[in-house]
């Protein structure tokens, strides 16, 4: 491709932009860029992502309004609205299927338009039959709708008929003209789903004129996009290309990438104005497009949308597990792409695009890709909410105002919670103290971030520590605070965020030599060998076995679980992948069995043979590592229902080790000396009643900070 002035960033001899090697991140990344008519003030897009903060209808709600309005006063260039559908469908999605609908997408426009931020509406079709599921759905009969569903997402591209297809078509460009009236700037045309499986040589079966040839497989993504165009001739087309990348089980509903160029060629003939080119999707793990923490390379789809960027003349980005803004750049820089798509980075931190602008990139709070707030919860049909972010979904509500009354306040411990207490507090106006009796801040993350696949938890500290400082909080580590030191009329007010530690469960046994402490372990502390048993399959668990089962432990590993699961925390998208490295690496995994003793060569325990189905929910509760629902819930079901009683076998498990991975136990600290002295005390994070996770620490310290 030959970049035209307004995709150029500088001509080779310029001091613009230094080498790809040595880019100047700021200068890069702040170039304005001219897509058809549509002026982007900088290179840096919010991909479709779908956030469950639509009201029942589709329509946008306030929420959804002041989410995007809060992603646009944050600097992105561009936002794009994912996942919206041009006809009534039971995804809770947002829907533009009627003119009434309007006005709610106008004001959402209206909004990003405050900061100079262009609107992209992703038009979507899902590949099942809409009108024959809301049907069954209408005559209560769930069962049917959900057996069709199941049936369609499979089948649906391939029984879809060439009549149906055309009156899809004709919803598009309806909703194309609809959003023109809203004043978006931009369609995106989801290339993947419905589109993206007719494209599809591994999926499309089709033998009419939508099938076979690539001519005829690309012939509806062709229709849409000169639909759209002649429908609505100045708005600007964005086509979300999705690509069949290295390993084609990823994701098959797009094209290989040499298909996918000469597409791209015929799509910009058809009024295609720029390209997002994205993962290919549609084998059913969300993880394909977005995928978690080491599941995938740092900016996986370069070389894809390299190819794509050389063959057309319109300006071209990319997406997917972007690390930083200096990598961003660097794509830039080096011809990738000519915009960046950071999705989980923004919902992270919606203030990217400024801090990049201020030079400040350092200062970004980076995803760590754990995927538990954002993916999971749409996944599970809950509205988005970065764990590291405790605004999302209460813009403009949850704020960090200047305090008028400045307070010495201490805070003890430097976890998450602690770490977010210290940072928001002193972000207020006050005078803040964290003590960290450890000789680096992180608590737990320390430990949390060694099994594999989960370096990237690391960032999580690092930014604290330089948030901390930006924020002008004193941190001291090495320093163990007590009652009574803080009670020595330094401060106002205490916030106590120390966290846990692995708990000890009256086991006989259990204080046997050969008896390690998972904590201990995944620390270095501790190393065990030979064939070894894990009571307790939660996440710290399941982590450590994974961990000690690689070929430098070379363990021979049992887990024992009490519950019916194993991991139940694990985002539902690293799940698959943890299963299938216990099933490479012969991990044994024993549910339903509750241990009874350790001997000195053996671990004793009970398996229920018919356990009771789980009552009400499933899995433990929401994200707390090695947390158990109340023993008497599956019990109090089957009582309940008359199911028969529970049948149990004894199980004896030869081992050389053991490692005790019983959920965390919260750490006391005594606050009567504080009390006495009428010093307001909160607790936060995993001290305080149950210890939980990541996400509930940052919010009770971002909520303790914000009240102080
Ligand atoms: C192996 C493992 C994996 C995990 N993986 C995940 C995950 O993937 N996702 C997730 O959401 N959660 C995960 N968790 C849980 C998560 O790390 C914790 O919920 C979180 O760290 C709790 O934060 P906190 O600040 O409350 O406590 P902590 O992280 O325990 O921090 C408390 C800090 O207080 C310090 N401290 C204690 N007493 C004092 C004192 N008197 N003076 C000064 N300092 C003191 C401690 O040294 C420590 O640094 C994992 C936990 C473990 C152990
Ligand atoms: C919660 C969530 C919802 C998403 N919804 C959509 C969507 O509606 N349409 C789409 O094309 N991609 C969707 N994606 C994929 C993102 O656009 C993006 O490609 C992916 O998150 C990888 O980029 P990232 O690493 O910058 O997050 C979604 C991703 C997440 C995390
Ligand atoms: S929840 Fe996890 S993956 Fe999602 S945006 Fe936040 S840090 Fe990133």
């Amino acid at each position: 491709m030959t970049d035209t002035a307004t995709t150029t960033l500088a001509p080779e001899g310029t001091d613009t932009l230094d080498t790809p090697d040595a880019p100047d991140t700021t200068a890069i990344l702040m170039q304005p860029l001219e897509i058809r008519h549509m002026r982007l003030k900088n290179r840096i897009m919010f991909p479709p992502m779908t956030t469950g903060y639509e009201a029942r209808d589709g329509s946008i709600t306030e929420q959804s309004i002041n989410f995007y309005k809060r992603v646009a006063e944050g600097g992105a260039a561009y936002i794009v609205l994912g996942d919206v559908t041009p006809v009534h469908t039971i995804s809770p999605t947002p829907k533009l299927v009627t003119d009434e609908q309007i006005p709610s997408f106008a004001a959402l426009a209206d909004a990003l338009h405050e900061f100079d931020c262009k609107l992209g509406l992703q038009v979507f079709h899902p590949e099942y039959d809409t009108v024959a599921v809301a049907e069954l759905f209408a005559k209560g009969d769930m069962a049917g709708a959900r057996a069709k569903l199941h049936h369609d997402m499979a089948h649906y591209v391939n029984e879809v008929s060439a009549e149906r297809l055309g009156e899809i078509l004709g919803s598009i460009t309806a909703l194309a003209r609809r959003a023109a009236a809203a004043g978006a700037d931009a369609i995106e045309v989801h290339g993947d789903r419905l589109v993206g499986s007719l494209c599809s040589p591994l999926i499309n079966e089709r033998d009419d004129e939508y099938g076979g040839s690539f001519d005829n497989r690309t012939r509806f993504a062709r229709e849409v996009v000169r639909a759209i165009r002649a429908g609505s001739p100045d708005i600007c087309i964005d086509y979300k290309l999705p690509i069949i990348t290295e390993n084609p089980q990823i994701g098959r509903g797009g094209l290989f990438i040499d298909e996918a160029v000469t597409l791209a060629r015929l799509l910009v003939e058809d009024g295609v104005d720029t390209f997002h080119v994205g993962q290919a999707n549609h084998t059913g793990n969300l993880n394909d497009t977005i995928p978690a923490m080491g599941t995938r390379p740092d900016c996986f789809m370069e070389p894809y949308s390299r190819r794509i960027k050389e063959a057309v003349d319109v300006p071209v980005s990319t997406v997917g597990a972007i690390p930083d803004a200096d990598a961003a750049a660097r794509l830039i820089a080096s011809g990738a792409c000519d915009y960046v798509g950071l999705g989980r980075p923004i919902l992270c931190d919606p203030d990217y695009a400024n801090k990049v602008a201020d030079g400040r990139a350092d200062l970004i709070r980076p995803c760590i890709m754990c995927n538990r707030g954002c993916t999971d919860a749409i996944a599970s049909r809950r509205f988005i909410s970065c764990v590291l972010n405790a605004q999302n979904g209460y813009e403009y509500q949850r704020v960090i105002g200047k305090t008028e009354a400045p307070k010495r306040i201490a805070v003890v411990g430097g976890g998450p919670a602690g770490m977010e207490a210290a940072r928001v507090a002193a972000l207020r106006g006050h005078d803040v103290t964290l003590f960290e009796r450890a000789d680096r801040l992180g608590g737990q993350l320390d430990i949390a971030s060694v099994p594999p696949r989960k370096g990237t938890m690391r960032r999580i500290e690092q930014w604290y520590a330089r948030a901390l400082d930006a924020a002008g909080a004193d941190v001291r580590l090495n320093t163990e605070a007590t009652p009574e030191m803080l009670a020595d009329g330094r401060f106002d007010e205490v916030i106590v965020a120390v966290g846990g530690r692995n708990a000890t469960p009256p086991i006989p046994g259990t204080d046997l030599p050969h008896v390690m402490d998972a904590w201990r372990v995944l620390a270095g502390e501790q190393r065990p060998h030979g064939r070894t048993v894990i009571i307790g399959g939660g996440l710290v668990g399941a982590e450590t076995a994974e961990l000690i089962a690689q070929d430098d432990y070379g363990c021979d590993v049992t887990v024992v679980e009490m519950m019916g699961q194993i991991a139940a925390e694990e985002s539902s998208t690293i799940k698959p992948i943890m299963m299938e490295d216990f099933a490479t690496h012969h991990v044994t995994l024993l549910t339903n069995t509750k241990v009874e003793r350790v001997t000195e060569h053996a671990v004793e325990a009970v398996e229920t043979i018919n356990p009771p189905a789980p009552a009400g929910r499933p899995g433990a509760p929401a994200g707390r590592p090695g947390a158990r629902p109340a023993g008497g819930a599956p019990g109090q079901a089957a009582e309940a229902s008359g199911a028969p009683e529970p049948q149990t076998r004894p199980v004896t498990i030869p081992c050389d080790c053991v490692i005790l991975a019983l959920g965390t136990a919260p750490l006391p600290f005594d606050t009567t000396a504080l009390d006495a002295a009428g010093i307001t005390v909160t607790r936060v994070g995993d001290c305080n009643g149950r210890a939980a996770d990541i996400n509930r620490a940052v919010e009770e310290g971002y909520l303790a900070a914000v009240a102080a």
